[in-house]
């Protein structure tokens, strides 16, 4: 009897095996179908957005996850950062959230660093670690939010560490789950798919910066295809006496320097070829000299040509724009007509003197350039400075290494050689055989007064040589500037209204300040007059604002 109860026994034990066995079989059978699923589904995984959804879709319900996020450990292997998160979730719009997510964490923040050398899952009480001295931000904001309890798991490639995944689960006693060769299998696709993102999103940054390199080089070939065509790039300078032998002592001694230089002087008098004597002689000579005209752009482009744009930052704004302070990178920027440069612009040039770094418009943080700056000006900085047109700090800035250039009636003595050296270069250009010019010609020519100073006497000299019979130029054909020059002499110069006079100071004023009548910086302030006066002026005398340059508000 005994011996049949045994038997019976056994055989319950024994089919009780085989359905626990098959039972086995089959959960194993279940979980392989399920991460093939879910394998299948991170095959095909290429960007944050796919994996965040499969993440939400699949691994949520398949573990009993609340919540997740995956950090991932930095290019630099010193730091980490959350990386993929839970688009669902409602505390993405906190600000604590964007202050924790922009936040780079030391990876040996005292809980990260278990990552580092494991890749077991651990169960971290989160108000238990808010009881340490240094607990790093992240988990200061989980706490915030009201989580308890995170495990985490290290994601590796080829067994290092490329980051982790956090886990807020469901119910706190769960925890089986995370110890399953289920849920190890899942962290082995996890790791794969996240690894190609980082690859994905490494080679699209690269291909962005190739890409900035493309514009760049298009940028820099159609500025030197634009100076070729200028024919701005020639650099002799004729000069003789006292007061030009300074200024190529001077050029001498900052050319080979990382000195800004101010080029002060008449209109015509050589600024721009002394800047590039200046740059021709420096060690910055294979790169490029960029020229910024800061009178001829509007105010409203000039924040645009100096310092770029990215696409889509404004309207209008339809590529991506490399500024000039880029394109000067290792090589020079030439500031022309720089006492014209609205204040506000003023401010963000300083800046970039400063530091040395550049911010395109709509762009995510400073770029670093590294730029020698030359400026020029026709105006007295000191004065606009004292009328509160131009700001002393800028100017002081700018200021390191003044160079005057004198006017051409100042040194008469040179007037001959340039005379010569101009027509050379017209006769040469023009093909035609003119070498010289009579006694007559350089008596009237000395006899001048050059308001435009060389580039007048340039204009002069192309002219004559177009219109000479002969090799010898016996007449000068200073119509224009000679009627000018006597006009004056004799003082028929045409005598301004006041009101022309007080209109063209208004419009000048309303110029530099970007078209802004109200606020500290706007017209009315400068001229020291209200807002309503200025504003019957400008009625009264006819401007409009249009002829203004910016599109200012008031
Ligand atoms: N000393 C010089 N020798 C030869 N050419 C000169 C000299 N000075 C000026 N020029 C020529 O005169 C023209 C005007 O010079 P430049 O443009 O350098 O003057 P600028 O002072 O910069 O004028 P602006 O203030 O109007 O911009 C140029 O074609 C330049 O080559």
């Amino acid at each position: 009897m005994l011996s049949l109860v045994l038997g019976a026994v056994n055989q319950i034990a024994v089919a009780v095996s085989n359905i626990i066995y098959l039972e086995e079989i089959k959960q194993r059978e279940e979980e392989k179908e399920i991460l093939l699923s879910f394998s299948n589904s991170m095959a095909a995984v290429r960007t944050k957005h796919d994996l965040n959804a499969i993440i939400n879709d699949q691994l949520k319900k398949l573990c009993n996850i609340r919540d997740y996020v995956i950090s991932v450990i930095h290019e630099n292997g010193k730091t980490h950062g959350g990386f993929i998160y839970n688009l669902d979730a409602d505390y993405i719009r906190m600000p604590e959230f964007t202050k924790a997510l922009n936040t780079k964490f030391d990876i040996n923040d005292g809980v990260f660093d278990v990552f580092m050398v494991s890749d077991k899952p651990f169960i971290f009480n989160i108000a238990a670690l808010l009881t340490r001295k240094d607990v790093p931000g992240y988990i200061r904001f989980w706490h915030g939010i009201g989580i308890r309890t995170v495990i985490g798991i290290a994601l590796t490639r080829y067994s290092e560490p490329i980051g982790v995944l956090w886990i807020e689960p469901e119910k706190a006693e769960t925890f089986d789950v995370f110890y399953s060769s289920l849920f190890s299998g899942t962290v082995v696709q996890l790791s794969i798919a996240l690894s190609n993102i980082l690859a994905n999103e490494k080679i699209e940054d690269q291909l962005k910066e190739i890409d900035g390199y493309r514009l760049k080089l298009m940028e820099e070939k159609s500025y030197l295809q634009n100076e070729i065509e200028t024919d701005n790039n020639h650099s002799e300078i004729i000069g003789s006496g006292e007061e030009m032998a300074e200024v190529f002592r001077m050029i001498s001694q900052v050319s080979p320097t990382d000195s800004t230089v101010l080029l002060l002087g008449e209109t015509g008098t050589g600024k721009e070829l002394v800047a590039r004597a200046i740059h021709g002689n420096s060690k910055r000579k294979e790169k490029l000299m960029i020229k910024v005209n800061c009178a001829a752009l509007p105010a409203n482009l000039i924040e645009s040509e100096l310092f770029g744009h990215e696409k889509g930052s404004f309207t209008g704004a339809m590529e991506r724009r490399t500024g000039k302070f880029e394109l000067a990178h290792q090589g020079t920027i030439f500031l022309d007509e720089v006492g014209e440069m609205p204040l506000d612009l003023q401010v963000k040039l300083l800046r970039v003197l400063q530091e040395r770094e550049i911010e395109r418009i709509g762009g995510k943080g400073g770029i670093k350039v590294d730029v020698r700056v030359i400026a020029a000006t026709n105006r007295d900085l000191l004065k606009e400075v004292a009328n509160g047109m131009f700001r002393s700090d800028l100017y002081y800035r700018l200021n390191v290494f003044p160079i005057t250039l004198p006017p051409l009636r100042s040194r008469k003595g040179d007037i001959h050689g340039l005379a010569n050296f101009f027509i050379e270069k017209f006769a040469k250009k023009t093909g035609k055989n003119v070498a010289t010019f009579s006694e007559k010609v350089l008596q009237d020519l000395i006899g001048y007064h050059w308001p435009g100073n060389v580039r007048e006497l340039e204009h002069l000299m192309e002219r004559s040589v177009l219109l000479s019979p002969g090799p010898v130029i016996k007449e000068i054909h200073f119509s224009i500037t000679q009627n000018r020059g006597n006009e004056k002499k004799a003082g028929h110069d045409h005598i301004k209204t006041i009101d022309e006079n007080e209109r063209e100071h208004i419009l000048n004023v309303l110029n530099r300040c970007g078209g802004k009548v109200f606020g500290p910086h706007g017209a009315a302030v400068k001229l020291g007059v209200p807002v309503s006066t200025l504003n019957s002026k400008i009625a009264k005398l006819g401007i409009v604002k249009e002829k203004v340059v910016s599109v200012g508000k008031g």
